[in-house]
């Protein structure tokens, strides 16, 4: 029998076998044909960007050295292009000041502008990809470990200058392409050691996002990320999940979970319900931390399948934009967009097949032994088969066949660079 026929076979039966505990395969189909990852272009050069080649600083580290990352604009497109061609759907792709098309010229981060993102817009729009966006704080002589909360009014006002400037060109890409463009607003400010001053670096940054969102933009939606702890500033960080929660609901802004960036123990599925309650919406940073912040490539793990889970039980799909931030750079760098790619609509999958009715028909009837088998069962049932005709709808590779398609770009283009 060819492949095709043994995924349809297989699909036919899953159909049959959902529908029998109340559950619409192909509704779920559907729903995760319409949901777009934003997938991180940083992934395909370990965060370096086109502004200079210094060292990348503000707590973060891609480890590894494997061959073949991206060195150029060029390269970087033709990569993203690659992993895109095996991710079924449509996705975005969400791009870091840092990654502006110069020309070979030095922009300083107070003076960028829309046009040195014409040509992404361009080359977005070329191939039916939307674009995110995000300041860059990090990688600079005046990143050190303040910036938007420096006390230094000069150099608080350059971070203030840049972001405004990000926020411009957010808009323009936004008006462009006919759909808002999020914005990410990450920074690293924190401190190696203990710090007297903590309300004061605070208060700081409150007012220098006050000034940054004093203009409204229709086009493009603000986001703000926390962090527990970056590398060398283990003792402090000033945007602190609690700084930004309280921001964002005050100033109506979506807040960006990034699951690297809580306690190891901390559950981000469950930040989900609490935090649509009181801000708009959620932005997600889709990672795999590994003990720390490690940005580990995103894996179909519990994690990210309560997380996944958690969205579609708070009918909250509308609200949740899913982003990945993951770099590793000890293995193939296509190779891992896919990966965290698939794993995470594999979990997306999973939550859109759960028999949810029936699980909550259990708990209202307190029939807890009942909900608890139930969940336990659903983790067993065929939602693989209803993947693979996801991938073959969207002509991907089914199953692993996408690794000898990465090994073959490696051989031809990135093992030559
Ligand atoms: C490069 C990104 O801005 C960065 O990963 C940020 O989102 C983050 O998560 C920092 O730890
Ligand atoms: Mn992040």
């Amino acid at each position: 029998m060819k492949k095709e026929e043994l995924i349809q076979k297989a699909y036919e039966i899953a159909v049959e076998r959902y529908a029998a505990i109340g559950v619409d395969v192909n509704k779920a189909l559907e729903d995760l044909q319409k949901i777009s990852l934003s997938l991180h272009c940083w992934q395909a050069d370990d965060v370096t960007g086109f502004e200079s080649a210094g060292e990348l600083t503000g707590g973060i580290q891609a480890t590894g050295n494997y061959p073949g990352k991206a060195r150029n604009i060029e390269e970087l497109r033709q990569d993203v292009l690659k992993a895109a061609s095996y991710i079924p759907g449509t996705h975005r792709l969400n791009l870091h000041e840092i990654y502006g098309d110069f020309g070979g010229q030095f922009v300083d981060r107070d003076q960028v502008t829309p046009e040195h993102f014409e040509s992404w817009m361009q080359w977005a729009a070329e191939h039916n990809m939307k674009l995110d966006f995000n300041s860059t704080s990090f990688s600079h002589p005046k990143s050190g470990n303040l910036s938007l909360s420096n006390p230094d009014k000069s150099i608080r006002d350059f971070w203030i200058e840049h972001t405004k400037r990000c926020r411009a060109i957010a808009e323009e890409m936004g008006k462009r392409q006919g759909d808002p463009c999020i914005m990410n607003l990450w920074i690293h400010d924190g401190s190696k050691d203990i710090t007297v001053n903590r309300m004061k670096y605070r208060a700081l940054l409150k007012d220098s996002l006050d000034q940054i969102f004093a203009t409204e933009y229709k086009n493009m939606r603000d986001c703000i990320e926390s962090k527990v702890f970056g590398i060398g500033l283990e003792s402090y960080t000033v945007g602190s999940n609690d700084f930004y929660i309280g921001y964002g609901a005050t100033r109506n802004k979506i807040v960006t979970l990034d699951t690297g960036h809580f306690h190891p123990t901390e559950s981000v599925a469950d930040k989900i319900s609490s935090l649509l309650l009181f801000i708009p919406e959620i932005m997600l940073h889709v990672s795999r931390p590994v003990r720390w912040d490690s940005d580990h490539v995103t894996i179909m793990n519990d994690d990210t399948l309560d997380l996944c889970k958690e969205i579609v039980r708070c009918d909250a799909l509308n609200k949740v934009h899913i982003g990945l931030d993951y770099f590793d750079a000890s293995i193939n760098r296509i190779g891992a967009y896919v990966i965290g790619s698939r794993a995470t609509q594999k979990c997306l999958m999973q939550a859109l097949l759960e028999p949810l009715a029936k699980l909550r028909e259990y708990e209202a009837n307190d029939q807890l032994f009942e909900r608890l088998a139930l969940l336990e069962e659903s983790k067993s049932l065929p939602w693989n088969a209803v993947w693979d005709m996801f991938c073959l709808k969207n002509s991907v590779p089914v199953g692993e066949d996408f690794i000898v398609e990465i090994q073959k770009y490696e051989a031809d283009v990135t093992s030559k660079r």
